[in-house]
């Protein structure tokens, strides 16, 4: 096979970005999603595009946070006392009529407190003996849960951006709707390329490897809320590449390999002769040659090759592109400090995220190495819950503090 026209050879020289202005540049690259409005059954983990305010009141009116009594708190200070039951208020079906002195009314939990009373007794504290009920302890008008006390009408609950977690959808609920606007799921393909790489569960010739990083891609896509779409592998044929992507009706394209030095390199080639590219290597370690651009309208971003580096860079790169595209209101890492059980190296000119394991010891954070440093060692991310950060020059020693970021 001859090798195809390398037209990067013109800017293989070009100058490294760092991170941040390559999350920038790749923000301003994908397309903001459409809206659209679907019922609360379908969109947990959505990405609200409006604010939401309440409908109504929470609660709707004065309730009760006990089943006991209501009356009035001056007449249930000194106890023993005994008051006369002249009614009830269930929850959805208030009493009508007021709660004079030395009364009281049966009230449920959630049931609207009646006119006159201020306070409720429990039913715990209390005897019952016909109309006859004597409260053994005093009544308390902290019971009484007062309209509006959880948000009123008109109060933003939920800001453009949240993520739908459950408990704001039930939040939604409560506050009067039904459905909710949020993003459109971004169609993101998966193209993984390269001769050797072959589809898991195949038999395995020397020199070939499993494609790992279309389940790997796949997975993140999925955990983000986006829509993976799986496209054929492509061989190292820019061909095959643009066959495979014939009518795939894409919002983002990520690739797999073929973005670094090599002659066969040809998401690179791609990108160079007949796309735009907007970046092409960044000051990371790993995942340096990763790519982004734009090829017929659809942005791309071509994830090294190297299962670490592909993964890495989904990780620190693509996500906090996408979570500053939607404005969510999370953030896309925690971020933590921690004793580091050994040491960290530093690589010259690249930020490094060493994959690793964070736990609590003693009462505090501590932070190990995964021993498999090299961006084919996929055991090491696969049993890693943190990437430790080194900038250039700042090497953590053996029990100092590192940037860790908890995956
Ligand atoms: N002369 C230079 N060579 C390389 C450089 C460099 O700066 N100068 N950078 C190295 C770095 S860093 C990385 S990372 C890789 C990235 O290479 P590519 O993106 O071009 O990827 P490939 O060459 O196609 O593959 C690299 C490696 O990964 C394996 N691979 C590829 N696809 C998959 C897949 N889907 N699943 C599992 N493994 C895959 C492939 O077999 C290779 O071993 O370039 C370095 N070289
Ligand atoms: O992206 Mo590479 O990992 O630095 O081998």
């Amino acid at each position: 096979m001859s090798a195809p026209c390398t037209p990067y050879a013109q800017v293989m020289h070009r100058q490294q970005i760092d991170l941040a202005e390559a999350i920038d540049i790749l923000k301003e690259t994908l397309p903001r999603p459409a809206s659209e409005t679907l019922p609360l059954t379908q969109a947990a983990g959505r990405v609200l595009s409006a604010s939401l305010s309440a409908k109504v009141d929470h609660p709707s009116v004065d309730d009760s946070a006990m089943d006991g009594i209501a009356c009035r708190l001056e007449d249930s200070q000194s106890t023993p006392v005994t008051l006369k039951l002249i009614g009830e208020s269930r929850a959805g079906e208030g009493f009508s009529g007021g709660v004079g002195a030395g009364e009281c009314v049966r009230i449920y939990t959630g049931a609207p407190v009646p006119a006159g009373a201020n306070a409720i007794c429990k039913v715990e504290d209390l005897q019952i003996e016909g109309d006859q009920v004597t409260l053994l302890h005093p009544a308390r008008s902290q019971d009484i849960r007062h309209r509006g006390s959880d948000f009123q009408v008109g109060q933003e609950g939920l800001q453009k951006g949240d993520v739908l977690s459950p408990a704001r959808l039930a939040l939604a609920a409560s506050m009067g709707y039904s459905e909710v606007p949020v993003y459109r799921k971004l169609r993101v393909g998966i193209l993984s390329t390269g001769d050797e790489v072959i589809e898991a569960g195949q038999p395995l010739q020397p020199g070939q490897v499993y494609d790992s990083n279309r389940y790997g891609i796949y997975a993140l896509l999925l955990e983000m809320g986006l829509e993976p779409v799986l496209l054929p592998h492509a061989t190292d044929h820019i061909d095959e590449v643009k066959k495979n992507l014939q009518n795939a009706d894409l919002d983002v394209l990520l690739t797999s390999g073929g973005v670094s030095m090599g002659n066969y390199d040809i998401v690179r080639d791609l990108l160079f002769g007949e796309g735009e590219v907007k970046f092409w290597k960044i000051n990371l370690r790993p995942g340096g040659p990763a790519l982004c651009g734009l090829w017929q309208g659809i942005p791309v971003l071509g994830l090294p090759g190297n299962p670490v580096s592909a993964l890495v860079v989904f990780e620190v790169l693509f996500k906090p592109a996408i979570f500053a595209l939607l404005g969510r209101t999370d953030a896309p890492h925690r971020k933590v400090r921690a004793r580091a059980l050994n040491a960290f190296k530093a690589v010259p000119r690249k930020t490094a995220y060493w994959r690793a394991q964070l736990n609590a010891q003693n009462g505090e954070l501590v932070v190990q190495d995964l021993n498999a440093p090299l961006s084919n060692m996929l055991r090491g991310l696969a049993h890693a819950n943190a990437l430790v950060v080194v900038e250039p020059g700042q090497a953590v020693e053996a029990g100092g503090l590192a940037e860790v970021i908890w995956l």
